[in-house]
């Protein structure tokens, strides 16, 4: 015990000298130079370990966001990106080849990080990019002369007069086709006994639509100038006249070529219907992975809804593969405006819009739906609906405490009007996380779509080619099946339907959703037109950033995502490039590998 303490407040060094001073003075003067020592050293010890420590901090949280780059996969199984097992794949060759080249000349690497801590706020202007080195004279050269009427015979860019899309021989309208002009839907139907039962709630509309059917079901001639007619039948069904809804106008002004025309007046007049009109009725959509509504306003107009989940920085998770995203609400709007500044038009119009979730969802809903709302311990409004991905209370959908945002998407006619056709997407992924899909493995896998109908002629690869460079610039992944209008036949425009997933990835540029483009190396004059335009004028980022501006919601986008569109446009550009070098100029081995 002594000895014990002796030692603890007089160590004896090692090095201490061998005849210390016995008095009492010098002593003390060498405890504290020793204890000075021992504090230094304590200190020392400290600050190294809090380096150390901050250092293993670091690597620790670049581990988590993936940006060492060394981020080990969960399931050793799961290789994703892996460039050494598949020699064969078509979608690696060019991606070496394109990445090869990119990387250097124009800043579009491929890379992932963690969100920025910066967000898409206010109305704070971006950082322009700098004027672009390649201004792609080659390509501009190329459309001049076809303008002219020459480089006809361009192995890549098809010419407008070799493009049924720009031709357009015909170009009738649902109205059109189905001899139906707005004036005839102004028709709407409801049920006496519901009616008389329920006078201020929401009436089960019979669709205006549906005139011709409720002409066959009643065998009697509908005069539509007649304020009130009585039906008496199996049903008792009162018609009424009224003014025919915008979405109605639109919905007959669908055209066998495009959604709508260039400057059509009704977007603006349905997007301003769908932020402004009370909602009468809501309930859950049938059928899709994901939690989506059906919304009815006055006049049968309806439109489908998305909410949202997340903020706009919050980026699709590493280990989730693209089948299991989240649904963006705001990717639809944004997906909408992008669509139209590129000139498709075709995607249905989409507008943001804050809801309260009691009074607009709540209290117009019923069914099972409604056993879903529930007070979440932060006190807000919360319902999570019943569907096949992230509908439980795990991921139910809340309010702040009870305004929800959303996007509402402007409803395609009813089948009975115009009934649509689902396609397999050729370039459709395995949805699967180990399988690849034939386009994978397959180098000309292009040669096999273009000799099967209906890609081997008209205007449908070309088509699903647009769709590849917009799915390219909004990062969706998701396309799996397309729609088109039955009525018109193999030679009309692919609906751009379904968005939710795009804009989850701001910092990676994800080159397989160009495979499309890159496989069968063409492309329309008219989409390259388009690129070169926001390329070497105001960029893509700025017309849709301005043009997004008038959504209730906006900002839309996070910033990231808005620049992310210029530099995938120099990827897309760059690619229509590598195509023609290589068809104008191939290898002798190369022949038949374009990619
Ligand atoms: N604006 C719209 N009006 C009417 N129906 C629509 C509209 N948009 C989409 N739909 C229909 O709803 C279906 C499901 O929509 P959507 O694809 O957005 O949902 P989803 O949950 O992602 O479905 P999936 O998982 O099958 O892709 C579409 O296939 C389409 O037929
Ligand atoms: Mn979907």
């Amino acid at each position: 015990m002594r000895r014990w303490r002796r030692a603890k407040r007089s160590p004896t060094p090692d090095h201490a000298p061998a005849h210390a001073p016995s008095d009492t003075a010098q002593r003390r003067q060498y405890a504290r130079t020793m204890n000075m020592k021992l504090k230094e050293r304590l200190a020392l010890a400290l600050s190294a370990f809090l380096v150390l420590f901050t250092l293993m901090l670091i690597v620790d949280i670049q581990m988590d966001y993936g940006i060492s780059g060394h981020r080990v996969p969960l399931h050793g199984r799961v290789k994703i990106g892996d460039d050494t097992d598949k020699g064969r794949s078509a979608y690696i060759e060019f991606r070496k080849r394109f990445l090869q080249k990119s990387n250097g000349s124009n800043g579009s690497r491929e890379y992932e990080q963690s969100a920025p801590s910066e967000t898409s706020g206010g109305d704070a202007e971006p950082r322009t990019p700098a004027t672009p080195a390649d201004r792609f004279e080659d390509l501009q050269r190329i459309l001049v002369f076809q303008l002219q009427g020459k480089a006809d015979d361009n192995p890549v860019v098809v010419p407008p007069h070799r493009d049924l899309n720009v031709l357009r021989p015909e170009n009738p309208t649902i109205g059109e086709m189905e001899d139906l002009e707005p004036r005839l839907l102004s028709i709407q139907c409801r049920t006496v006994a519901w009616s008389a039962a329920a006078t201020n709630s929401r009436p089960p509309m019979y669709h205006a639509a549906k005139t011709n059917t409720l002409r066959k079901i009643f065998h009697v001639n509908l005069d539509i100038n007649d304020q009130s007619v009585i039906f008496e039948s199996l049903i008792r069904v009162v018609c009424y006249s009224v003014n025919a809804s915008n979405l109605e106008k639109f919905q007959l002004k669908i055209a066998q070529h495009e959604l709508y025309e260039d400057g059509e007046p009704l977007v603006g007049a349905i997007l301003r219907d769908m932020t402004f009109e009370p909602i009468l009725h809501v309930e859950q959509k049938e059928g899709g992975t994901q939690l989506k509504l059906i919304i009815d306003y006055p006049n049968g107009v309806q439109a489908l809804f998305k909410p949202m989940r997340f903020a706009r920085d919050v980026q699709t998770l590493p280990n989730h593969f693209y089948f299991s995203d989240y649904e963006r609400h705001n990717a639809e709007i944004a997906a909408f405006h992008l669509d139209r500044i590129l000139g498709f038009r075709r995607a249905m119009p989409v507008v943001g819009r804050v809801v309260n979730m009691t009074t607009e969802i709540y209290d117009v809903t019923e069914g099972d739906i409604l056993k879903t709302f529930f007070v979440s311990p932060a006190n807000n409004f919360c319902f999570h609906g019943k569907c096949s991905y992230y509908c439980d209370t795990g991921h139910a959908i809340c309010g702040n405490p009870d305004m929800l945002e959303g996007s509402f998407a402007a409803f395609l006619p009813t089948s009975d009007l115009a009934e649509r056709k689902v396609w397999r997407h050729p370039w459709r992924r395995s949805y699967h996380k180990r399988r690849k899909a034939q386009w994978e493995l397959q180098s000309d896998y292009c040669d096999t779509v273009r000799s099967t109908p209906p890609y081997d002629s008209g205007r449908r690869l070309l088509d699903l080619i647009d769709m590849s460079i917009f799915d390219f610039l909004t990062g969706n992944m998701d396309r799996h099946h397309y729609e088109t209008f039955k009525m018109f036949g193999n030679e009309t425009f692919t609906l751009h339907l379904d968005q939710g997933r795009a804009f989850g990835k701001a910092f990676h540029d994800e080159l397989s959703i160009l495979a499309p483009l890159l496989q069968c190396c063409t492309v329309r004059h008219t989409t390259l037109a388009v690129l070169l335009k926001f390329h070497n004028g105001v960029p893509l980022s700025k017309v849709l950033r301005d043009s997004m501006k008038a959504d209730p919601v906006n900002p839309v986008l996070w910033e990231p995502h808005l620049a992310a569109l210029d530099r995938r446009i120099v990827t897309i550009l760059d690619a229509i490039r590598k195509c023609i070098d290589k068809l104008e100029n191939p290898l002798p081995n190369e022949i038949n590998a374009v990619v």
